[in-house]
Order: C-alpha cells, then sequence, then structure tokens
C-alpha cells in the first residue's frame, strides 16, 4: 500500500486526504484490526437539539467527528448557542444566548442532514418561532414530514409551509396533545419529545418508536428535568414542566457503524474488534451475523467479529427496533454476496434503499431488485415499483470497477465490496460517508485496507 500522506504533512497529490472525494482501492486484503465506535449519528445530534431546552449549560460526551454533528453546531451557532468541544468529544453546549436567526443563514448551514427539523419544538419554546429549511439527508425514499407536522399542529403550532421550508410560530404557546404516530417514525416521536417536555399539560403518544437511541433521548430529558414515563405497547406520557436545565451525558455508542464493520469482516474474510459495542442493542443483528456464518465474542470493552468458515444465505427483513434496523442491511447485503447460496432481504422501512446494488452487479454481484416486494398485506411502505426486496445469489467474486456513492450506507457498502474484490476500484462522491462515519480512512488504514486518497 502506498504510505497515505499524514495529516501533517500535505499529500504529494495535494489532496487533503480528510476532504477526499475520490478513493483508488486494491481490494483482495481482508481487514483486520481494531476500530474505536464513538457515540451514535443518530443520537448525538439530537442531544444536541435538546440542549435548547436547557436554561443552564449542557456537556454531551463521546460526539462522534462527523458531518451531521458539524451541521447541527452551526444550526445552534446560528442561533445563538455557545458550543464549545475538547477536540476528543466532550461538547459544552450553552443556550443562554440563544436568539432568532435569518433565514439566510439557517438555510446557509442546513446541509444535508435530517435533524432541523427536530429544531421546530425547542425553537416554538424559546422564541415562540421557527423557521426550517427543507431536509437533506439519504435519498432512499421519500422521507416526508407529515407526522412531524400533524403532530406540530396538535400541540397548537401554526405551520407555514413555504417554497424553502417550513415556518412556524406559536402565538398562545405549546400545549399537551393526544398523538397517535400512523408508524413507529424515530424523527416523528423524536419531535413530540422534544416539544412535549415543554408544552402546558400531559402529551400522550401512541405507536412511538423505542429504539435504543430514542430511549438515549428520552434518558437526556429526563436528566434535564422532564417526566416521561414510558409504557408497554409503545406508549410514552410526557408531563410537560415550565423549565429544564442542562444535562451531562455520554451517548449511547453508533450500533449503525458497528454492525457496518461486522459486516466488513464477513465480506472481506477479516477479523475486527469494534471498541465500544455492546450486545444489548445489537441481540437482532447478532443473531443475523451467526446465522449468516459469522462469529463474534462480546467481551468487556467491544464485540470482535469474524467470519466463521463459508458464509451462509440468509433471508431478513428490516423493521423498526426490535427488529433488523434499515440501516444494517445495505453493508450485509456486500456480505451476501459472497455467501453460498441465494439470500432475501426484504426494505420494509423505506421504498427505495436498494438502488444502490445496481453497482454491485457492476463489480459481479447477482441481485435482483423486485419492485413489490412480499406479498403481504400490513406492509409499512405503500406498495410502489421501487425498491423493495432484493434476492442475492452467491458466492460470486466481485472485482474492481468505478462506482458513484449514492447515499451514506450505501457508500460504506461499495467500499468495503471495493476491499472484498479483486482489483482496482474507483469509489466517487465518498464524502458523503463522513456525515456518519468518523475518521473513516484513518480506521480504513488501521485494518490494512490498500488505497489512496486521489480526488
Ligand atoms: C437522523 C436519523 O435518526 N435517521 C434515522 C431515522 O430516520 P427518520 O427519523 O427520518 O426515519 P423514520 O423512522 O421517521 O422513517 C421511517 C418511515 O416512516 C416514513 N415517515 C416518516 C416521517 C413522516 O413524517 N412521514 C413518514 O411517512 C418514512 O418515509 C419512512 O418510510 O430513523 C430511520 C429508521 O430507523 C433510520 O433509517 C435513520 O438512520
Ligand atoms: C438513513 C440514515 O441517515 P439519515 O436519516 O440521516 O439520512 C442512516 O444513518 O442510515
Amino acid at each position: 500500500m502506498n504510505a497515505l500522506p499524514s495529516e501533517s504533512t500535505p499529500p504529494a497529490n495535494g489532496i487533503r486526504r480528510e476532504d477526499g472525494e475520490i478513493l483508488e482501492i486494491r481490494g483482495g486484503r481482508p481487514l483486520v484490526g481494531r476500530v474505536d465506535v464513538k457515540g451514535a449519528k443518530n443520537f448525538a445530534t439530537k442531544a444536541m437539539v435538546a440542549s435548547l431546552l436547557g436554561g443552564t449549560e449542557s456537556i454531551l460526551r463521546d460526539v462522534p467527528e462527523i458531518s451531521d454533528v458539524a451541521v447541527v453546531r452551526s444550526l445552534l451557532e446560528v442561533h445563538g448557542v455557545t458550543v464549545v468541544d475538547d477536540g476528543a468529544g466532550t461538547y459544552r453546549l450553552d443556550p443562554s444566548g440563544a436568539e432568532s436567526a435569518g433565514f439566510e443563514e439557517i438555510d446557509a448551514h442546513a446541509g444535508a442532514s435530517r435533524i432541523p427539523i427536530l429544531f421546530c419544538g425547542p425553537l416554538l419554546h424559546l422564541l415562540g418561532q421557527a423557521f426550517i429549511p427543507d431536509l437533506g439527508g439519504c435519498r432512499i425514499g421519500d422521507r416526508p414530514i407529515d407526522f412531524h407536522l400533524d403532530a406540530l399542529r396538535k400541540f397548537g403550532a401554526i405551520v407555514d409551509k413555504q417554497p424553502s421550508g417550513i415556518r412556524l410560530s406559536a402565538p398562545e404557546g405549546l400545549h399537551g396533545a393526544d398523538i397517535e404516530l400512523p408508524y413507529p417514525s424515530v424523527g416523528a416521536t423524536e419531535q413530540v419529545l422534544l416539544t412535549a417536555v415543554r408544552a402546558k399539560g400531559t402529551t400522550e403518544l401512541r405507536n412511538a418508536a423505542i429504539e435504543p437511541e430514542i430511549m438515549d433521548l428520552i434518558a437526556v430529558l429526563q436528566k434535564m428535568g422532564a417526566i416521561i414515563s414510558y409504557e408497554p405497547n409503545r406508549v410514552i406520557f410526557i408531563e410537560g414542566v415550565d423549565k429544564l436545565r442542562g444535562y451531562d451525558h455520554r451517548s449511547i455508542f453508533d450500533r449503525n457503524e458497528a454492525a457496518s464493520w461486522a459486516c466488513a469482516a464477513l465480506a472481506t474474510d477479516g477479523d475486527i474488534f469494534v471498541a465500544g459495542a455492546k450486545q444489548q442493542e445489537m441481540l437482532t443483528f447478532l443473531n443475523v451475523f451467526r446465522k449468516a456464518g459469522g462469529d463474534f465474542d462480546i467481551q468487556e470493552d467491544g464485540i470482535r467479529f469474524r467470519r466463521d468458515g463459508a458464509l451462509r444465505p440468509v433471508s431478513v427483513e428490516t423493521d423498526v427496533h426490535p427488529g433488523f434496523m434499515t440501516d444494517w442491511q445495505q453493508p450485509l447485503i456486500v456480505a451476501l454476496t459472497q455467501a453460498e447460496g441465494v439470500s432475501t432481504v426484504h426494505e420494509t422501512v423505506y421504498e427505495n434503499r436498494l438502488g444502490f446494488t445496481q453497482a454491485l452487479n457492476k463489480m459481479g454481484a447477482q441481485i435482483v431488485v423486485h419492485p413489490e416486494g412480499i406479498a403481504s398485506p400490513e406492509r409499512r411502505v405503500p406498495r410502489r415499483a421501487l425498491e423493495q426486496a432484493a434476492v442475492i445469489t452467491g458466492p460470486t467474486p466481485l472485482h474492481g470497477a468505478d462506482v458513484v456513492v449514492p447515499d451514506l450506507r450505501g457508500g460504506y457498502s461499495y467500499v468495503i465490496a471495493a476491499l472484498a474484490a479483486e482489483g482496482t476500484s474507483i469509489v466517487r462522491n465518498v464524502g458523503i460517508i463522513r456525515r456518519g462515519y468518523e475518521k473513516f480512512f484513518d480506521k480504513l488504514e488501521a485494518l490494512g485496507a490498500d488505497f489512496d486518497v486521489i480526488g
């Protein structure tokens, strides 16, 4: 492997490694070694928004160095929140200077993230108004926000959809609400939690999402002084309180990143210790990992993942927690291209999350995507002719190709496919991967990956 330019010396090709958008990857080598997984992208960003609700400074620990965090930080700062970090993942967030921000400033900082929508409740409580720009995030379906807006109206917000975003106001303040979600939406559940904690009166939320990241957000809000009870059958009661204080909290680990590296070990016949990974939040993933021919050791400070002989075909259906997480299926599909038999992956959360498989076929995989998925009336995702179920026939040797990253988990998947392939691949648009994977290039290097940043 050519020695990668270190951060301190400018690389020969003049490309600052950390800003690299194009990788040249030479495959055929197993990934072996240790990676450290920090806090979860899908938790830390929400906890940062929650700091707006506190009357005093909050401290958030194990914050990952990813671009989605940078987007939320800049949105908080344009609203007058002081954010200081120690360079090692501890953030201090002081909302005492919070104020309204101009549309242009907000729009300029919205980035490719979905998190801005979660600013609604806290800003309405704090300022009585909010402007939320159009959202980013992975293009894996329509990703509407109707559940969010319906909930905010029930809290008493006036919602005005505009060409470039949403303007909200709450002239009478916000009051408790009775809300049943049509689907256990993670974002909509977080929207309700972040709004209800300071609303006047009690809120009942039914059909709530209960992902581990949601439970950690509830823990943060409880630390701040909120009164939230989590009942059986996805029911959450929130008693609004007049004021909340700052919190001190260590983020839950990123189970999506941990699962990604586990799939990388399967795909490259490697052996990866994921420091920070915990069994409890990954039970469903670990069962599928073992059925697919993986072996894992649960240790005090992490989980060791490796292949245990030939990979075996599996049938997986994505679902809400505690089911198989939709964010896990893309890296798993890369590993299943090496399994000895026919696997199926039914994507039931998003209607368009299997398009990334076309590039895998370009690398030699045999994946057929069925737009209608499984024929079952209770399916979550409306039955439309989009990517719904993938049938993966293996094992198929992968060869290098020139591919363009479509989304966060698809991008990660292309990199491990290139590492598992024989020959050289060019993977473009890899900046998207930095949305959710901290120090991605450093980790690949630590695991023995043979690649260069070429653009
Ligand atoms: C930043 C973050 O935390 N992202 C995660 C979050 O996304 P996000 O919160 O956007 O995902 P949701 O759980 O809301 O979406 C699930 C399904 O509900 C639909 N829906 C959602 C909201 C709405 O108002 N109307 C509607 O129809 C979506 O289109 C999708 O089909 O949960 C997803 C499901 O675990 C994960 O894949 C994402 O990684
Ligand atoms: C879909 C994902 O993220 P986002 O909701 O931020 O697009 C993901 O983390 O896999």
